[in-house]
């Protein structure tokens, strides 16, 4: 018997608290490319064959994972690059479709990413304009959440030159400006405040608070354990796609700066008992809806 076979389980009925319920999701890509011709072939032979046969691969990018996310809570997502977070963030948000399994969540998640839907051609108040009405707010809306963004970004003195002219720390403040003013109910924060400087972290920190005490929740996937620690009320390890840890962010962020010493020694035996122990204590969510029925409105 594994691990994870022998690992407890804990059966959850979603209550009333619930904000977003991941229910046994998983996400597997599927990679088409083009099949790579021998090795041994001159370069025009090799480029006249390329395009001559479709490879197609299968990329398991987050083994079934079930949680639930109560509103109130913050919830710091950590693990090594090309671990799943991103991935589990984009089922959150419906932006991609579990490959089995089912999220739910009470509202419509916004996600605030690196990648975010600004103009670089068009000045930081056209950018916040745009960005509104993207969020799906009237012209009036925006017009009237115009300064209280402003005052977030901390950008007044810059805020007529066009966007390409901003850092990227510039950039992230403004998006977060944009992102959180409408009240998100469940916000996704993936990467976007690690360029951040102090006093946008306090800034965000703050909103974050704010967003809480309002019930909203709050997702936050960064690599700085410090950033987790400090908005944080619960932290998730998902490593090579597996869910190993979830617990308060000094636990979980402790555990993981262990496995990652062990890693970056290369100490790979220390690195895979320290993974099991991880499994073995992790105590899995089941979902089991009070009605026997789950909601009828999954994402996406
Ligand atoms: N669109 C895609 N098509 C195919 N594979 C993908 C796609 N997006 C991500 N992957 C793969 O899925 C796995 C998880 O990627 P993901 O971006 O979720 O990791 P991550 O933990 O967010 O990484 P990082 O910390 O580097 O941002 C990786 O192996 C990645 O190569």
């Amino acid at each position: 018997m594994t691990a994870a076979e022998a690992a407890p389980s804990a059966v959850t009925s979603p209550s009333t608290q619930a904000a977003v319920v991941i229910d046994s999701a998983s996400m597997t890509y599927v990679v088409r490319s083009i099949r790579p011709a021998p090795r041994h072939q001159t370069l025009r032979d090799r480029l006249s064959r390329a395009g001559s046969g479709i490879e197609i691969s299968h990329l398991e990018a987050l083994k079934p994972l079930s949680l639930v996310v109560e509103h109130g809570e913050s919830v710091g997502v950590i693990g090594t690059n090309g671990s799943g977070k991103s991935t589990l963030m984009k089922l959150v948000t419906g932006q991609l479709a579990p490959t089995s399994g089912s999220v739910y969540a009470t509202d419509t998640p916004i996600m605030l990413g690196v990648n975010a839907a600004l103009v670089p051609q068009i000045s930081g108040e056209d950018n916040i304009i745009l960005g509104c009405l993207a969020m799906g707010m009237t012209r009036a809306q925006a017009d009237e959440k115009f300064d209280s963004i402003v005052e977030l970004s901390g950008l007044k003195d810059s805020l007529h030159l066009p966007l390409k002219a901003y850092s990227s720390g510039m950039a992230s403040r403004l998006q977060f400006a944009i992102a959180t003013s409408v009240d998100p109910e469940i916000l996704v924060i993936d990467e976007a405040l690690n360029t951040g400087d102090a006093q946008f972290r306090e800034r965000t920190r703050q909103r974050i608070n704010v967003l809480r005490e309002q019930a909203g929740c709050v997702f936050l996937v960064s690599h700085s354990l410090g950033t987790i620690r400090d908005m944080c009320t619960r932290a998730i390890w998902i490593e090579r796609g597996e869910l190993l840890m979830d617990g308060t962010p000094e636990d979980v962020t402790g555990r993981y700066q262990e496995y990652a010493g062990h890693m970056g020694k290369k100490h790979d035996k220390k690195a895979a008992d320290l993974l099991d122990k991880c499994r073995s204590e992790l105590v899995r969510t089941k979902i089991v809806w009070n009605d026997q029925r789950s909601p009828s409105s999954p994402t996406p």
